[in-house]
C-alpha cells in the first residue's frame, strides 16, 4: 500500500461501500476488512498509513484489534468509528492509544477532516524519528571511528555510563575527541531530549567565568545590566560538559562541588541559592592528581568528577585506526570542497600511520581537507602531501637498533617484527602489511614461513583479514 493508504474495518457492507467510496474519491486508496482478524492479516502483509474501525463486530472487537495493533505497529494511528451510544467506548479506546474517534451516523466532511490530522501527525511522528535517527548518527556512539581495543574499551565503558547521572572525567590530549565523546554519551542517556550545553573553562576570561557558569543578577558587577542565566541553568534537565576543567578558578572549584554534591548554585550578586539538575560531564587534557599536589586543583572536586575516569588514547596509540579516519575525512572533504573524483591511494595510508599527529584527530582532520583542496591532479601523490607527513615515513623507519655483540638471528629479528606489527594492527593482516610495506602476500607468505599465528586462533597463518 501507498503511503495514504487506509484499511477500513467494519462488518456492515453496505457502509464500508460508502466511506470505501468517500475516500476514495476523496484521493485515498482503501481496502476495507469485514472482521478485526482479517484487518490483522491484511496490517500483517502491508500496514497501511492509517486503520479505521469500528468497535462492535462479531469476533474480536475494535477494542480488541486496537490493542494488538499498539503492540505490532505502534505508530500507526487507528480511528475509531462508534454509535452514538457507545460513546463512553470509544473515549476509552483514545485513552488506550487510538488516534480519535468518529461517532455514526458520518459526516463525511468530519472524516475527512480527521483521516487528513491523522496522517499529518503519522508523517510528523515519522519525520522526528529520521531526524532523531540522524542525531543519532551525528552525535551518537556511531559518530566515534575508530576498531582499536583501546578505544572500545573506553566507549563500552561509556556507554554504560551513559545510562546512569554519574560524573564522569575524560581525560586526553587535544583533539581526541573528548567533545565528541561527551556528547555521545548526553545523547544515549535518558537526558537526551534536554540540553547539552558546553563551556570551555580555558577560553573565558577567569573574573567572568563565574557569572558565564551560573548566571549574575543585574547590577552585581559593572556591565552586569541585566540578569542572565548562567551555562549551568541553560543545561537543567540536560548535560552541562566542562572543558579544559583545569583552567578552573579555585574560588570556582568550590562553587562546582557545592553544585555537585548539593544541586545548588548560587547566582553572582544573589541573595538565595537554586536548586538545579544537571549531569557533569569534565574534560581536562592536564594531569588533575599533580595540580592537587601543587594545591592548584581541590582533592575534593576531583574525586567527585573522577565517579567514571575515561582516558581516551592518543592517535599515534592507535594508528590501526589511522585508515578508517582518513577514509573518513577525505570522503566529508572531497564532498565539501566538491571533487568527487579525487583518489586517494592505498598506498600512502602509512605516511598517515607514521607521523606522530600531535594535534591528533583534530590535526589529521584538518589536514586531510588541506590535501585535498590543494592536490593538483585526480590522483593524491606523494607530493601533495605536507612535508612533515612527507618526513614521517622514512622517521618511522628509523627504529633504533642495539645491536648485541654476540650477534643475533636475522630470521628471528624478522620474525619478531612482524609479529609487533601484527599485534600493532590487531593481527589486521592488511594494516600490518602496510605498516612494513610489503604487499599483503608477502606478508602471508613470511607468516607461513616463521609459523606465525595469533594466539588462541585455530585457522593457519593465511587467515584471511
Ligand atoms: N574517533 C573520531 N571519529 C571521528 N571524528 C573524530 C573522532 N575523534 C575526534 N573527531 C573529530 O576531531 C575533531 C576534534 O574533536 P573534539 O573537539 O571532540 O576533540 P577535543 O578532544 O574535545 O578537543 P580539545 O582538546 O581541543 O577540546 C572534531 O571535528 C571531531 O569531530
Amino acid at each position: 500500500m501507498t503511503a495514504q493508504s487506509i484499511l477500513l474495518v467494519d462488518d456492515d457492507e453496505n457502509l464500508r461501500w460508502v466511506v470505501q467510496t468517500q475516500l476514495e474519491d476523496a484521493g485515498y486508496s482503501v481496502k476495507t476488512a469485514g472482521s478485526a482478524e482479517e484487518a490483522l492479516t491484511i496490517v500483517g502483509n502491508q500496514p497501511p498509513a492509517l486503520v479505521l474501525t469500528d468497535l462492535r463486530m462479531p469476533g474480536l472487537s475494535g477494542i480488541e484489534l486496537l490493542r494488538q495493533l499498539r503492540e505490532s505497529h505502534p505508530d500507526l494511528p487507528v480511528v475509531i468509528v462508534t454509535a452514538f451510544g457507545t460513546i463512553q467506548n470509544a473515549v476509552e479506546a483514545v485513552k488506550s492509544g487510538a488516534y480519535d474517534y468518529l461517532t455514526k451516523p458520518i459526516d463525511f466532511e468530519e472524516l475527512n477532516l480527521l483521516v487528513r490530522r491523522a496522517l499529518e501527525h503519522s508523517r510528523l511522528v515519522e519525520e522526528v524519528r529520521t531526524l532523531r535517527t540522524n542525531l543519532d548518527r551525528k552525535y551518537g556512539f556511531e559518530s566515534i571511528i575508530g576498531q582499536s581495543e583501546t578505544l572500545l574499551t573506553v566507549l563500552d565503558m561509556a556507554s554504560r555510563a551513559a545510562q546512569t547521572n554519574s560524573t564522569i572525567l575524560i581525560r586526553a590530549e587535544t583533539g581526541t575527541g573528548k567533545e565528541l565523546l561527551a556528547r555521545a554519551i548526553h545523547q544515549n542517556s535518558p537526558r537526551k531530549e534536554r540540553a547539552f550545553v558546553t563551556i570551555n573553562c580555558g577560553a573565558i576570561p577567569r573574573d567572568l567565568l563565574e557569572s558565564e557558569l551560573f548566571g549574575h543578577v543585574k547590577g552585581s558587577f559593572t556591565g552586569a545590566v541585566s540578569h542572565q542565566q548562567g551555562k549551568v541553568e541553560l543545561a537543567s534537565g540536560g548535560t552541562l560538559f566542562l572543558d579544559e576543567i583545569g583552567e578552573l578558578p579555585m574560588e570556582v572549584q568550590a562553587k562546582l562541588l557545592r553544585l555537585i554534591q548539593q544541586g545548588e548554585i548560587e547566582k553572582v550578586g544573589a541573595a538565595a541559592v537554586s536548586r538545579v539538575d544537571v549531569r557533569i560531564i569534565a574534560a581536562t587534557h592536564r594531569n588533575l592528581q599533580a595540580m592537587i599536589e601543587d594545591a592548584a586543583f581541590r582533592e575534593d572536586l576531583y574525586y567527585r568528577l573522577a565517579v567514571i575516569p575515561l582516558e581516551l588514547p592518543p592517535l599515534r596509540e592507535r594508528a590501526e585506526d589511522i585508515p578508517e579516519l582518513v577514509q573518513s575525512f577525505f570522503l566529508k572533504s572531497k564532498e565539501k570542497v566538491g571533487r568527487p573524483d579525487l583518489i586517494l591511494p592505498g598506498r600512502l595510508i602509512p605516511f598517515f600511520q607514521s607521523y606522530r599527529w600531535p594535534g591528533n584527530i583534530r590535526e589529521l582532520e584538518n589536514i586531510v581537507e588541506r590535501i585535498v583542496v590543494l592536490s593538483r591532479g585526480n590522483t593524491i601523490t606523494e607530493e601533495d602531501l605536507p612535508e612533515m607527513i612527507r618526513k614521517a615515513r622514512p622517521a618511522a623507519a628509523a627504529v633504533s637498533l642495539d645491536l648485541p655483540a654476540q650477534g643475533l638471528s636475522l630470521d628471528s629479528v624478522e620474525k619478531e617484527l612482524i609479529v609487533k606489527a601484527l599485534e600493532m594492527s590487531n593481527w589486521n593482516q592488511t594494516h600490518a602489511a602496510r605498516y612494513l610495506d610489503i604487499s599483503r602476500k608477502t606478508l602471508i607468505y613470511r607468516m607461513e614461513k616463521h609459523g606465525i599465528r595469533r594466539k588462541g586462533s585455530d585457522a593457519g597463518p593465511a587467515e584471511r583479514s
